[in-house]
């Protein structure tokens, strides 16, 4: 029966504003091939899996460039549009948000709307070599450093992405610079990787795809089972790529952004030390400590120490040992073997992600360079251009997450995504309340559940970032202290949203406005330690190699007290990036996995609508359904309760059809949560417009005065109309609710009868 139904465009516009009517409607239009629908000013993108050509490119672009939004179908090249024309119609920065979960489709999106936004800027620019251009470019780099295999994405993002494009509004929004800022890189799959994943990209690439000279001057092994980082996993290439192509591409990426060939291999040689480190190994000399082991060891131990530039005592020393000061003077205690390989470990991630940065800093450099042709380098902020430019913010950035085990990188991405729900939240209830307010509707009675209260016990005083960091200062704290902290602390168990678990002793419960996710205290504490270790910063600094020195400079005496972690990091970088949001007009881009495989053409329901909530999509239909859920032109709705009509309504006839008619004045019933358009067209007959309200009003004065159709009442007939009840039922079969679904069946048998009956009553009359 649903096939019958028109699906929509634009969300907002459906008579039935529910879960049931927005699955159905995105699930039709994704078996059509209409991958985007928006909700009103927010895009959902639906993932299509497979190349779909015709629907990008410079002639599209110019399309929606050229036409106003509601001409054309929904697409992310209208949003980029958008975003373009406001900012140079308002004189306002804008932001493009763009969240799903892993593999919806994010990047892709992203970089859309960056091909889009540089052609927009490029138009009034005589040159095409852009700042933005020059990032467009670097993204095989990033991706090869930043990206990995993952259970659910072979090119899964590892790091967060907040990409600034900068425009003069009074050359006609020519682009004049571009920034990119990260967040957040997953640095503990360095040392740490599970079957079917893989690391980070440049591993692969760099072990079979390095030339022969190459390979010697860095002691790479045939195979990367060889590096004990890469053998904790068995999946080393992947499926439709190929490692050598790729390691061509990277560093023709490298020479993109202007790394010269020696800069090149300074950086693909401190990669190889990082799995050299790995293969470093210990073993306890006789109670006294760990020691290197074996011949494997020492070799290990020396091509990292060569491919450092520092000798091979001293880092064995580092990663060995620790000094303790003392009224004599400083002295190094050993460390256990367990001590010696987290200490291994960290050094392996530390000058990775040091590494990373140094990259970011190096495209920035090159986007600065590629605009203002002066090859004197930017610096590592991305040269933000004078005041009176305006910018457009393109965030990529992971989406909530739940597995069976969560753990601190959890905890930050599921508190990056509260505090963006934070934000969409409440530009959705301003455009719904502006909406409501321009049609002239009571407001003031509708709420919306803000997530306030987990954001508190997230991230406010003494919640639970706090008290991890508060316990990282004793390096003795347990996982099991830091439950227990938790379990007794006053501001973290009276929160509503925290559920203390009593198996295992380290998991605990927080209530996410997307679902329940169990965390594991297990890791925390050593995750959260962001700190170089002194040795190792001491050591690394001194390097023979000019990178390393620069990865390793000493940092100012204050810094070098200041306690680091990585939660205290997350939360000041999410403080930075909200207070630039607050500055500029959002628009939305909410990416939706149609189904866990990958397989195109495949809408799975439930699947779907669970990334529909954590989204915030439905948070944002339920804002609307909080108000008046039931929207339909006038017209339409007349053509369906006419019945209740106590006297004949005189103008049947006159009564404009579904879809003539699109907007106008509109009735609201009082509390009835009834939100009638009525609808005039321009091009309407005043009469039938005149026929129109008259029966509206007749109808409406009759629903005032019989009680039987009074507020909740008039609303229940009204949502289990035919055709409301029709796409209920189906969700609801879908979703395998089934008692509910035969129940929603007997109501809409139920309306069939009432109106049956109404049309009997009606000819007597
Ligand atoms: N518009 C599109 N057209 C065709 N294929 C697409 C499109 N968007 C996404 N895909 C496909 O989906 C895959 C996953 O997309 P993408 O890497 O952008 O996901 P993501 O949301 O960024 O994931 P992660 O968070 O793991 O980085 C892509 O490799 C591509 O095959």
């Amino acid at each position: 029966m649903p096939g019958i139904l028109r699906t929509l465009q634009d969300m907002t516009a459906l008579s039935f504003l529910h879960e049931p009517g927005v699955l159905w409607n995105l699930q039709s239009r994704y078996k059509r091939g209409d991958i985007y629908t928006y909700t009103g000013s927010i895009l959902i993108a639906v993932n299509p899996f497979r190349p779909v050509p015709h629907l990008y490119g410079a002639n599209v672009i110019d399309q929606y460039r050229s036409s106003p939004r509601e001409q054309l179908p929904p697409h992310v090249y209208a949003t980029a549009c958008a975003a373009f024309r406001n900012m140079i119609r308002d004189g306002a920065g804008q932001a493009i948000l763009v969240t799903g979960e892993s593999g919806a489709g994010k990047t892709e999106t992203a970089k859309l709307i960056m091909a889009c936004l540089t052609h927009l800027g490029a138009q009034h620019s005589s040159s095409r070599h852009s700042g933005a251009g020059a990032i467009l470019e670097s993204n095989p780099l990033l991706e090869a450093f930043g990206n990995a295999k993952t259970l659910r994405n072979n090119n899964s993002s590892r790091f967060g992405k907040y990409v600034e494009i900068f425009f003069d509004p009074a050359a006609g929004g020519m682009v004049t610079g571009a920034a990119v800022r990260t967040y957040l890189l997953e640095r503990s799959r360095v040392v740490a990787v599970n079957n079917p994943e893989r690391s980070f990209h440049i591993f692969y690439q760099l072990v079979y795809g390095a030339s022969p000279g190459d390979r010697a001057a860095w002691r790479l092994p045939e195979s990367a089972s060889d590096f004990a980082y890469l053998a904790r996993s068995s999946c080393f290439t992947l499926p439709g790529q190929c490692n050598v192509e790729e390691y061509h591409h990277t560093r023709r990426a490298m020479s993109h952004i202007g790394l010269s060939e020696q800069q090149q291999s300074a950086v693909l040689a401190t990669v190889a030390a990082v799995l050299h480190l790995g293969n470093i190994t210990f073993t306890d000399s006789d109670g006294e400590g760990a020691v290197v082991a074996g011949a494997p060891g020492r070799r290990a131990l020396e091509a990292a120490a060569e491919l450092l530039g520092v000798e091979p005592e001293p880092l064995a020393e580092a990663l060995t040992t620790r000094q303790i000061q003392t009224p004599e003077g400083p002295i190094a205690t050993p460390l256990s073997v367990q001590a010696a390989v987290d200490a291994r470990d960290s050094m392996a991630k530390v000058v990775y992600a040091r590494l990373f940065e140094w990259l970011v800093s190096a495209i920035n450099t090159a986007v600065d360079e590629a605009h203002n042709g002066t090859g004197a380098g930017g610096g590592s902020s991305g040269g933000t251009p004078p005041g009176r430019h305006l910018s457009i913010g393109l965030l990529d950035i992971y989406g909530f997450e739940s597995f069976d085990v969560n753990d601190l990188e959890q905890l930050c991405i599921n508190l990056t995504n509260e505090k963006l729900q934070q934000h969409f939240n409440q530009h959705v209830f301003k455009w719904e309340q502006a909406e409501y307010e321009r049609e002239g509707v009571d407001w003031s009675y509708i709420s919306f559940r803000d997530n306030a209260e987990v954001l508190d016990l997230l991230e406010g005083r003494m919640g639970l970032m706090d008290l991890l960091d508060e316990l990282c200062r004793f390096p003795k704290a347990s996982a099991e202290d830091l439950s227990h902290k938790y379990r007794s602390s006053a501001a973290v168990s009276a929160n509503p949203r925290f559920t203390k678990l009593n198996r295992p002793a380290t998991a605990f419960g927080v209530e996410h406005y997307a679902g329940s996710v169990t965390y594991s205290t297990q890791n925390f504490l050593e995750k959260n330690r962001d700190y170089v270790v002194a040795e190792h910063q001491s050591l690394l600094g001194r390097s023979r190699r000019p990178l390393l020195q620069e990865l390793f400079a000493p940092e100012v005496p204050a810094a070098q007290f200041q306690f680091r972690s990585v939660s205290s990091q997350c939360r000041r970088q999410l403080a930075e990036l909200m207070s630039a949001l607050s500055q500029l007009q959002p628009h939305y881009v909410r990416c939706i996995k149609p189904n866990p495989s990958g397989a195109p053409g495949e809408f799975n329901a439930p699947y779907s609508l669970h990334q529909l909530r954590c989204g915030g999509v439905m948070e944002a239909v339920r804002i609307a359904c909080a108000g008046y859920s039931y929207r339909r032109p006038f017209a339409a709705f007349l053509e369906h309760f006419w019945q209740l009509c106590p006297e004949p309504v005189h103008a049947q006839e006159d009564t404009p059809r579904v879809g003539e008619v699109d907007a106008g004045p509109q009735y609201h019933l009082g509390h009835t949560k009834v939100f009638l358009r009525a609808t005039a067209a321009a091009a309407l007959e005043r009469r039938r417009l005149a026929a129109t309200n008259a029966a509206a009003t007749t109808i409406q004065a009759h629903l005032r005065r019989h009680q039987e159709f009074r507020q909740e009442r008039a609303a229940l007939i009204m949502q289990t109309t035919w055709r409301s009840a029709v796409i209920r039922r189906e969700y609801l079969f879908t979703l395998r609710y089934w008692r509910a679904a035969v129940r929603i069946q007997t109501a809409w048998r139920g309306y069939a009868a009432r109106q049956l009956y109404l049309q009997a009553r009606k000819g007597n009359v």
